[in-house]
């Protein structure tokens, strides 16, 4: 069987971790041809890609060379490392790449600061290159310990569009450069080490997929290699029905389907990243998300079906704003709603969640906070006319609010899911500001003030008893 599996940041954060990663490829490939996908380290005191993105915009602000107390750290964090995986002479050829590579972005550091302006394209520069750096440590990692292994930047796999910062893959042509790359190296018996999180485009200028986008590097690299199953290594024993960090209690779910994982992560479960499905259901790849440190745990499965229970996890968005567009001449104001919804598209602000009163006095939705203000701005030019007719009068927007969702394709259909999510709310004491159900029926959403968002998530957890 054709497994690709993908070890998050946390995964190989540390010498141990990588220990660990390199005994799952080393066993897995015995059975199963193995394509890996690799995030950059996050260490408890060194998260690489936040550091990374922290040094370009201090370049920005002007700092000579930003890099200069970073790339010490870095390279610091992974010879420290390969030091206990892998043999001097391995090490000395990886220390070189790496400080070429950190030179590199010192030089770019000092354009940046020149210019003083960092563009989206250069911020993909600095940011990608946290997984430049773990691949080439893993694969040195992998051959130390008796595993034949390469390398691979996924600039030379994965061919995007040019949105950078959230580039998208185009298939095609990503099928056929990762096809000729690595299936040779497969039947050579090699284990090809991709880097997650970036691509390029057609002309070869490095792109990345978004953050937490190394999921999505490798289902894209799974749907284009036919992979038989596509597996994430995490830190936690599958999806579970919360948030462990937030609901201690949650336990792990054997089995979800792909509607349902896609809900999940779409509202807010980063176990995955929300465009992690997509590429596998259209093909019918099987997803495990199995524990790096628990290996022995089967972990979740998912696939093609529908869930038996009614609601099985329940899941939340932070740091998101209310928008309400109100007023006495929105009632059969004509097109009024589309005008709404094109104004906060031209904002570039993503809708995450509409609501509206059937008296049509109002439309409310939400909106991730950072891209509040620009959506308001837009809102008052495009409604100029109403509000000197007074057909609007408010804009308001609330911020600090959470979207809490409760997610089962088994719900469909199940009546007094509604009232048990609102009866817990009572309970606890919560006031629900909006609720939508999603048009699949496999979801609830509502949105709570943000000071509640926790204590919603566990009133409904133990109301549900997931
Ligand atoms: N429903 C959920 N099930 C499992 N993990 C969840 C859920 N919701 C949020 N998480 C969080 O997602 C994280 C996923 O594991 P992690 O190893 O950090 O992923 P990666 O390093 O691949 O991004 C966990 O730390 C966990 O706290
Ligand atoms: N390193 C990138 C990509 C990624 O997916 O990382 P992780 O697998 O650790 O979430 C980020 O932090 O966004």
């Amino acid at each position: 069987m054709r497994v690709v599996m993908k070890f998050g940041g946390t995964s190989v954060g540390s010498a141990d971790a990588i220990r660990q990663v390199a005994a799952i490829v080393k066993e897995s490939r015995q059975n199963h041809e193995v394509v890996v996908v690799v995030s950059a380290m996050n260490a408890p005191d060194l998260r690489t890609t936040d550091t990374l993105i922290a040094a370009a915009h201090a370049a920005a602000q002007g700092e000579g060379d930003a890099t200069a107390h970073v790339a010490p750290r870095l390279l610091d964090l992974h010879m420290r490392a390969a030091a206990e995986l892998a043999p001097p002479d391995a090490c000395a050829a990886l220390e070189t790449e790496i400080r070429t590579m950190l030179d590199y972005l010192s030089d770019l550091s000092r354009s940046i600061a020149v210019l003083g302006e960092l563009t989206p394209r250069a911020l993909d520069l600095f940011s990608g290159l946290g997984e430049r750096l773990n691949a080439r440590l893993i694969a040195a990692a992998l051959r130390a310990a008796g595993v034949p292994a390469e390398a691979i930047d996924a600039t030379e796999l994965i061919i995007t569009d040019d949105r950078y910062g959230a580039a998208s893959p185009i298939m095609d042509e990503t099928t056929a450069r990762s096809r000729k790359r690595l299936l040779p190296l497969l039947e050579a018996g090699v284990v090809p080490v991709v880097t997650g999180f970036i691509g390029a485009t057609r002309t070869g200028v490095p792109t990345t997929l978004g953050r937490g986008g190394s999921d999505y590097s490798c289902s894209i690299l799974g749907a284009c290699l036919d992979a038989n199953e596509v597996w994430f290594w995490k830190e936690v024993d599958g999806v579970l029905t919360a948030n462990p960090k937030v609901v201690p209690e949650a336990r792990s779910l054997r089995v979800l389907s792909y509607s349902e994982m896609a809900e999940l992560a779409y509202y807010g479960a980063n176990v995955l990243h929300p465009k992690t499905v997509l590429p596998l259901v259209q093909r019918n790849i099987p997803i495990r998300i199995r524990n790096t440190f628990n290996p022995s745990h089967p972990g979740t499965l998912i696939g093609e079906g529908r869930g038996d229970r009614t609601a099985r996890a329940v899941t939340a968005i932070k740091e998101v704003s209310m928008i309400t567009v109100g007023g006495p001449g929105m009632l059969g104001l004509a097109g009024v709603a589309a005008r709404i919804f094109i104004a906060v598209a031209r904002a570039k602000a993503n809708i995450l969640l509409i609501s509206q009163a059937s008296s049509e006095q109002s439309v409310c939705f939400a909106v991730p906070l950072a891209e509040a203000p620009a959506a308001v701005a837009e809102l008052r030019k495009e409604l100029e006319n109403e509000f000197s007719a007074h057909d609007v009068e408010h804009i308001d927007v609330k911020d600090s609010v959470m979207i809490i969702a409760v997610v089962g394709s088994g719900m469909r259909g199940t009546p007094g899911i509604a009232g048990q999510v609102f009866g817990a709310m009572g309970e606890a004491k919560i006031n629900v500001i909006a609720i939508a159900q999603g048009s699949t029926e496999n979801n609830i959403s509502l949105v709570v003030s943000a000071a509640d968002g926790d204590e919603a998530v566990r009133a409904i957890h133990r109301s549900f008893a997931l």
